[in-house]
């Protein structure tokens, strides 16, 4: 195949997506959003996690709360659980690679607090543990997720936000996760400046 058609084809199938989880996702984007502000608000944190390409949109997600979006506004607390090696390492390595992020969840997470738990399947062992230990402590959760939802759909409960792209390509699904996190944080910026 022609290499310029196979650019052509990852931009319409990202465009494709994005369109079809509009259809089906304005609510939720909306509630998450609300969801982060009402916490902010009450001095909750937001802590994030997600492997591989959802590490990144985990600390995406927290800088632009930490540092700031597109407006001028005071730094929100949040928190990726995705970036001290020395605390991941040994983690796995005295426990397993499933606690990593549930471990530092049981140390930080709090009452009132909210866990952003990232993952295009669904099925990855450590982010669900870490939607466990959230429950634990009395976090709600704000799931981005894909395909069928994955093992992570049934460990959600009522008070949290599933965000699951329609799609099944691993890095289409991806590519509408930031678009999400995105709208998320532009959504906060718009409640602080009206209500915050
Ligand atoms: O970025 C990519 C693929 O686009 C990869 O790094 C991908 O994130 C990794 O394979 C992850 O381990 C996949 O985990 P998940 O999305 O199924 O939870
Ligand atoms: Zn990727």
């Amino acid at each position: 195949m022609n290499l310029q058609t196979r650019i052509q084809q990852h931009f319409a199938a990202s465009i494709e997506t994005k369109q079809q989880a509009l259809a089906v996702l304005q609510e939720p984007i909306l509630a998450a959003a609300t969801l982060v502000f009402d916490t902010v608000q009450h001095g909750g944190k937001i802590l994030s996690c997600g492997n591989g390409g959802s590490a990144g949109d985990a600390q995406h997600f927290s800088s632009e709360m930490l540092n700031r979006f597109e407006q001028e506004r005071r730094g929100l607390p949040a928190i990726a659980l995705t970036t001290d090696t020395s605390t991941l390492t040994s983690i796995a390595n005295d426990y397993s690679y499933e606690r990593v992020f549930s471990r530092q969840i049981e140390a930080l997470g709090r009452k009132g607090d909210v866990l952003l738990a990232i993952s295009t399947s669904g099925n990855s062992t450590n982010v669900n543990r870490a939607i466990d230990a959230a429950h634990e402590c009395g976090m709600q959760v704000i799931a981005l997720s894909g395909k069928a939802g994955g093992s992570m759909k049934a460990l959600l409960q009522a008070g949290d936000v599933e965000l699951r792209v329609p799609a099944d390509s691993t890095a289409r699904i991806q590519e509408t996760h930031l678009l999400l996190i995105h709208c998320i944080c532009d959504l906060v910026d718009q409640m602080l400046l009206t209500q915050g």
